[in-house]
């Protein structure tokens, strides 16, 4: 049977406030795929949270972070967690899609194969968020909201995307969101400066990153500031949980454990 129920959420826990009145909605992808595209938008999903029984104790976090910011340290941090399932971004597809490597070509040449790369991406994205949840936790590495609000904005905002590929990539994620729910209870940002995310770029050495220069991690890092910290710029979908990330493992790992209940509570 399949029941609805209204969640809000605590926002005292959390470094950044979110607006009291803000109920988090919710919709199995399950029951998603028993409903038409048009009376799923007509039932508003973005505005009602729908579980199915058992479901109700479910949280998805999202870890945000600029490119080599530890979002996939961390998460190999609390994969060690029983209760977790962790969903990394596939960026093995990205540089993989039937021989052919989109993310290469993006880097290569940003106006030619930028709507390339993110309609994939956000293909991708979407069904990690649609996947029928295996643990009562979920942390995933990053979401379709900020490919969209970090990645897509900023090749758009840097003239390297034309008008009309933004624009359709534009009403392609506003139809997504407005007619597939996507969970999440909590977002946490791994908060770096550029240059440390500079830093272990260059020391991770993938081979489509080698081209990336630091100011375009500086624009990353500025549009997530934007949507995540200062609330400038879009809606931030979940409370968000900053965790400052420009220190050494060892700090790191030990700032992971101190923030677990915190993460491991996000629907309560
Ligand atoms: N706290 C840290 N201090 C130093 N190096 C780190 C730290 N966290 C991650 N790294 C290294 O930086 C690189 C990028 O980390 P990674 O977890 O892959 O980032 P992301 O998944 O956000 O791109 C990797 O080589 C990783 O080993
Ligand atoms: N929507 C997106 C998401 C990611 N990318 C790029 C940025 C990095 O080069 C790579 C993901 O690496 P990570 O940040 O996880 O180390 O994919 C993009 O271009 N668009």
């Amino acid at each position: 049977m399949i029941v609805g129920f209204f969640c809000r959420v605590v926002l005292p826990l959390y470094s950044h406030k979110y607006p009291s009145t803000h109920v988090l909605v919710r919709q199995t992808p399950a029951l998603g795929k028993h409903l038409s595209g048009r009376s799923r938008s007509s039932t508003s999903v973005n505005h009602r949270k729908l579980v199915r029984n058992g479901e109700g104790k479910k949280s998805v976090i999202w870890l945000e972070g600029n490119i080599a910011s530890g979002k996939t340290t961390c998460l190999e941090y609390f994969s060690k967690t029983s209760d977790i399932e962790v969903l990394t971004e596939p960026v093995s597809k990205w540089r993989n899609v039937q021989g052919c490597n989109p993310l290469g070509l993006m880097y290569q040449d940003p106006s030619r194969w930028g709507l390339t790369l993110q309609t994939y991406v956000q293909l991708t994205m979407l069904d990690r968020h649609v996947l029928p949840m295996a643990s009562p936790i979920r942390m995933m590495e990053r979401s379709i909201y900020s490919a969209k609000y970090i990645f897509v904005e900023n090749l758009y905002k840097s003239g390297k995307m034309p008008e009309v590929d933004f624009a359709v990539l534009s009403e392609w994620f506003e139809w997504i969101v407005k007619n597939i729910a996507i969970p999440v209870d909590l977002i946490v940002y791994l908060q770096t400066s550029p240059q440390t995310c500079y830093e272990r770029l260059k020391q991770r050495c993938r081979e489509e990153e080698k081209v990336i220069p630091l100011e375009y991690i500086e624009s990353i890092h500025n549009l997530y500031e934007d949507w995540l910290i200062h609330h400038k710029s879009f809606e931030v979908p979940a409370p968000v949980l900053v965790m400052p990330a420009d220190h050494d493992l060892k700090k790191m790992l030990h700032q992971f454990e101190e923030n677990r209940e915190k993460i491991l509570m996000a629907n309560c």
